[in-house]
């Protein structure tokens, strides 16, 4: 298992509370800086897949990009709360202080250590045509059901690579977006609706255009 030095920042990386039985989204990211498409994504999947908390996990650094030049993980922690006023919403760090890279460590422990817990991953469509790529995806797959959320310019994308190729089997209607936390993984859903263009590159692009 790869791991980074754990990185303990107090208020920042704690694990949310939580009791089983609770049906807990998992949105990983970034957030460099957050926004509105974010925001959009956690108030569908919350409704839709009638969550009882939505974790946003900042990661402290996504293992397919470069991240230098990544704001430090406190900042971006705070700044999303700052964005964020929504009782079932909490923003954690915890990544870091376990010292993950992958998003598979992070779903193993959380399934692990953490039980009854109805936890589903959430991504957003350009996410899903880039899965195979992330380390142990089919693992990934296999332990929490996926909520993909379309995003503009991704779909025809994400619906064409080879991780939705791969698990189509497994893709469950539309309609049925509120017993996705239910289901046994291996499980998707695609959820079409309301959408963004927004993007934290082209943010930091505006901002300094060099
Ligand atoms: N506008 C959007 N619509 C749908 N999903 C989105 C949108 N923006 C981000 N996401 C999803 O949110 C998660 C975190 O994304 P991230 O923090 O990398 O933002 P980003 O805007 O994609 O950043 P960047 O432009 O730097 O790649 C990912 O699963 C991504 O697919
Ligand atoms: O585990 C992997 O191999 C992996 C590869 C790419 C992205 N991820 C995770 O996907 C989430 C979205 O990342 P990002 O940078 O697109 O916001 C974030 O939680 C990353 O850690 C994970």
């Amino acid at each position: 298992m790869t791991l980074r030095p754990p990185l303990r920042i107090p208020g920042i990386t704690e694990i949310p509370p939580s009791a089983p039985g609770m049906r807990i989204g998992l949105f990983g990211g970034s957030f460099n800086p957050i926004h509105d498409g974010h925001l959009l994504v956690m108030e569908e999947t919350l409704r839709r897949l009638e969550l009882d908390a939505l974790w946003v996990l900042v990661t402290p650094g996504n293992p397919l990009k470069n991240n230098a030049g990544l704001p430090p993980l406190d900042t971006r922690v705070q700044a999303a709360r700052a964005r964020i006023a929504h009782p079932r919403i909490r923003v954690t760090g915890f990544e870091a202080a376990k010292g993950f890279t992958y998003s598979w460590q992070t779903i193993d422990f959380l399934t692990s250590t953490l039980p009854g817990r109805r936890f589903v991953w959430i991504m957003g469509a350009d996410s899903l045509a880039n899965f195979h790529r992330w380390q142990r995806w089919r693992d990934i797959a296999a332990r929490v059901p996926i909520a993909v959320y379309v995003r503009p310019g991704a779909a025809r994308r994400a619906l064409a690579s080879r991780a939705a190729t791969m698990l189509d089997y497994a893709q469950i209607d539309e309609a049925d977006a509120a017993i996705l936390p239910l289901c046994a993984p291996p499980a998707w859903i695609y959820l079409q609706g309301r959408q963004s263009s927004l993007s934290s590159s082209a943010i930091r692009a505006a901002k300094d255009p060099n």
